[in-house]
């Protein structure tokens, strides 16, 4: 067993974000490569008419966990769901839960956030900064802590050409804007995000930015960590190749242009498309938790799991090599053949956006009409050119990551533990 393995055996972790994507993973790999861990708490909160057991035992019984059962039979009895909903100031934490959590724990993994891009202010702040502050709080009543890992992305100041592995300072202090959004009402939290978010691109990566400071202005005496993933992506081979359950990022994009919604995207070709796979930065969580604990740096270190230069890719190679394989493995029953480029410039990209998009939407519904069914096609054209609308600022600017810290803990491993 590895090391990194063996640190994590006896170990009560808690989990934020556990039922999303990254979580699932992390969980996944935590009990097939260390089944003798104690137990893993998950914050969860009912979803779609769904209970906590529901979803719990939803995630256990899906593809991604098959190989778990196998390695970690009793995993059930080592998972413990706690109902919270990170939207309330105390979690809605029961006290009995709550005094279990802070006697037991030993290792937090905070993953939970809004990722959506066009999420209100309010709601980011509250869950991608008081959230974090809140669970810092319940971090520093925890005497058997040894670590606390937080999620940040790698685009949280990508307001910025070169990125460094530092904590940067945000023009306001994020206490300041958790304050005024107590008394501030919708309408004027609408008109004076644009110029609170400045030159970020939006209020996602701002609030994960915010949230980074909270970390370091509220770490007490914590063993911190931050880990800034780029574009994540479907796993690369554990447990195995090609898994992902979401359309964030490029899955969505992805997933349109297979089934031919999606003709054409304003990108720049050559601009650096950093994607990594969702089990590479995983293992770098395990191995982050694993030094953190052990080495106890004496500052928050920050983490920086990109591949655009270890491994770089550009959208035009990712594009062909997305056109090539729905031209090997095709979707069933697509709109149109799978046929798309990029544009280069706004005039190009709304021309195609009328003529490639807008245009046949409209005609396939007036044939639903004609045949009497519900139109449908105009409205998910719509969605779909509103999200690539806002996916624009990130393929087609390229951003240098240092990644000094990451080097580090590479080196400090195992030879086993460097294959993951
Ligand atoms: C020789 C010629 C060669 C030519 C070259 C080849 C050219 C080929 C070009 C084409 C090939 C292109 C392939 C590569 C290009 C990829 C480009 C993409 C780049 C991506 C960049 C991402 C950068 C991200 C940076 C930061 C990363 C992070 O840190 S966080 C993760 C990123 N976050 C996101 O991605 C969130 C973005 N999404 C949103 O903000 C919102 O979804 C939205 C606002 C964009 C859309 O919201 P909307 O309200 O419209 O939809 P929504 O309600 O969200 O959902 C609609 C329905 O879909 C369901 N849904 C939503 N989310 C999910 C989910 N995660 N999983 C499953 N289902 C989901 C949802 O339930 C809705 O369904 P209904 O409720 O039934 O309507
Ligand atoms: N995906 C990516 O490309 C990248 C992600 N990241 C970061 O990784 C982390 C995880 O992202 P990812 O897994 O993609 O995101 P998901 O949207 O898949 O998961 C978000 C998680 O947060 C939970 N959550 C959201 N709101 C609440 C709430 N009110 N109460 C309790 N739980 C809540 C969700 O629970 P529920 O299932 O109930 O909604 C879900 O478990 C985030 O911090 C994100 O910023 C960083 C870089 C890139």
């Amino acid at each position: 067993m590895s090391t990194i393995a063996a640190f994590y055996g006896g170990k009560s972790i808690l989990i934020t974000g556990a039922t999303g994507f990254l979580g699932k993973v992390l969980m996944e790999k935590l009990f097939r490569t260390s089944p003798d861990l104690k137990v893993i708490y998950i914050l969860v909160r009912p979803k779609a008419g769904q209970t906590l057991q529901q979803r719990v035992f939803q995630i256990l019984d899906s593809k991604l966990f098959e190989k778990v059962k196998e390695v970690c039979p009793n995993v059930h009895e080592k998972i413990r769901a706690i109902y919270a909903d990170l939207n309330q100031n105390d979690f809605a934490i029961s006290k009995e839960d709550m005094q279990e959590l802070l006697s037991c724990t030993n290792i937090i993994f905070h993953c939970a956030a809004t990722v959506r891009f066009d999420d209100t202010l309010r709601h980011a702040v509250q869950l991608n900064v008081t959230a974090t502050r809140q669970l810092l709080l319940m971090a520093s009543q925890m005497p058997k802590l040894e670590a606390f890992i937080h999620i940040s992305t790698a685009y949280s100041n990508c307001n910025l050409k070169h990125i460094d592995e530092v904590i940067y300072p945000c023009p306001v202090e994020p206490k300041k804007i958790i304050d005024s959004l107590e008394w501030l009402d919708d309408a004027i939290i609408d008109e004076i995000t644009p110029k609170l978010i400045r030159d970020w691109p939006n209020i996602y990566t701002y609030t994960k930015a915010l949230g980074e400071m909270v970390v370091q202005q509220e770490s007490r005496n914590l063993n911190i960590a931050i880990i800034r993933p780029s574009i994540v992506g479907a796993t690369w081979q554990e447990p195995f190749p090609g898994w992902v359950d979401n359309i964030n990022g490029p899955n969505g994009i992805i997933i349109a242009t297979g089934k031919g919604f999606l003709r054409a995207i304003k990108a720049t070709p050559m601009a650096v498309a950093d994607v990594i796979p969702v089990d590479t930065v995983v293992n770098l969580m395990l191995a982050v938790g694993w030094y953190t604990a052990v080495h106890r740096p004496k500052s928050t270190l920050v983490y920086h799991i990109t591949s655009g230069n270890m491994n770089p890719c550009n959208w035009h190679k990712m594009g062909v090599q997305v056109l090539a394989t729905f031209e090997k493995i095709p979707f069933e029953r697509p709109f149109r053949r799978p046929n798309a480029n990029f544009t280069s410039n706004s005039f190009t990209s709304q021309y195609w956006n009328a003529v490639s998009h807008r245009a046949p939407a409209i005609i396939y519904d007036c044939y639903l009409r004609l045949t009497g069914r519900k139109p449908r096609m105009t409205k998910l054209m719509n969605r779909l050119l509103r999200t690539v609308s806002m996916l624009e600022y990130f393929i087609n600017r390229s951003w240098e990551w240092s990644t000094y810290n990451t080097e580090m803990l590479m080196s400090e491993l195992s030879p086993e533990d460097q294959r993951g």
